[in-house]
């Protein structure tokens, strides 16, 4: 099979992941320059709307109400993300089906805010899709960042919907990410993880970035190559 051909059946499928704030679209919108890699839009802006709805803001006001409807919702817009066809090679992806699902999914459910009737449907229609769909992943960026930081950034960049977020909340949601992608103690990861320090400034992260490219790139061609 040419590699041509390989491209537009799969591409070398990169996600972005790390708690609210971390700098996910900040690291993607570093990788638009590259003509070979498709960037993913942002998840938040489908959430934002659906139908006219702003899911993301009544899931805020209104957890135990609208909580079961948004996660069905983002785990919809995050199997259009992960099946979308793509004939770049390589793909960056904000966020996923998985940590909709270890993360957001699983924090609502111990906190109560989903009840096991709706976390157990929304698991179900998880199980099967991962187990029926390809959503497979070649590599995972943990952008990993300290609670007190990331609730910084979430005060200047001041989003309506985010204004309940507190830190207690952040400090938690850092948790599920850790024992997730950094502790490996809690689900499995679809793929190998690489950590970056995305506590540094804007000013100094870019670094960071390019210490990361050469595994895009050169884990791409490898991939493909296979
Ligand atoms: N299943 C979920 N997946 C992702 N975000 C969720 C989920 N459930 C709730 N949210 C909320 O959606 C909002 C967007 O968070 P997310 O971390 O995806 O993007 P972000 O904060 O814009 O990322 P970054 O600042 O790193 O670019 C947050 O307020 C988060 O708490």
């Amino acid at each position: 099979m040419s590699k041509r051909a390989k491209y537009e059946m799969k591409p070398f499928t990169v996600l972005v992941e790390g708690n609210i704030g971390s700098g996910k679209t900040t690291f993607l919108n570093y990788f638009k320059k590259y003509e070979n890699v498709c960037v993913m839009a942002e998840p938040i802006d489908m959430w934002r709307n659906c139908g006219g709805h702003n899911l993301l803001e009544y899931m805020y006001e209104d957890r135990e109400r609208w909580g079961f409807t948004f996660q069905s919702y983002v785990q919809l817009t995050m199997l259009k993300q992960h099946t979308l066809k793509t004939r770049l090679p390589i793909k960056l992806m904000e966020r996923s089906i998985y940590s909709a699902r270890y993360c957001f999914v699983e924090k609502m459910h111990r906190d109560g805010i989903l009840p096991s009737p709706s976390a157990s449907v929304i698991n179900e229609w998880f199980k099967w899709t991962i187990a029926n769909v390809d959503t497979s992943v070649d590599l995972i960026i943990y952008l990993r960042t300290t609670p007190d930081v990331v609730y910084q950034r979430m005060q200047e960049r001041n989003r309506k919907e985010e204004k309940t977020v507190s830190l207690t909340y952040l400090t938690e949601m850092h948790e599920m990410h850790e024992n997730w992608l950094y502790h490996k103690t809690m689900f499995t990861c679809p793929a190998p993880v690489l950590v970056l320090n995305a506590d540094l400034d804007k000013s100094v992260i870019a670094e960071e970035y390019e210490r990361v490219e050469p595994h895009i790139f050169s884990n791409c061609l490898s991939v493909l190559a296979s």
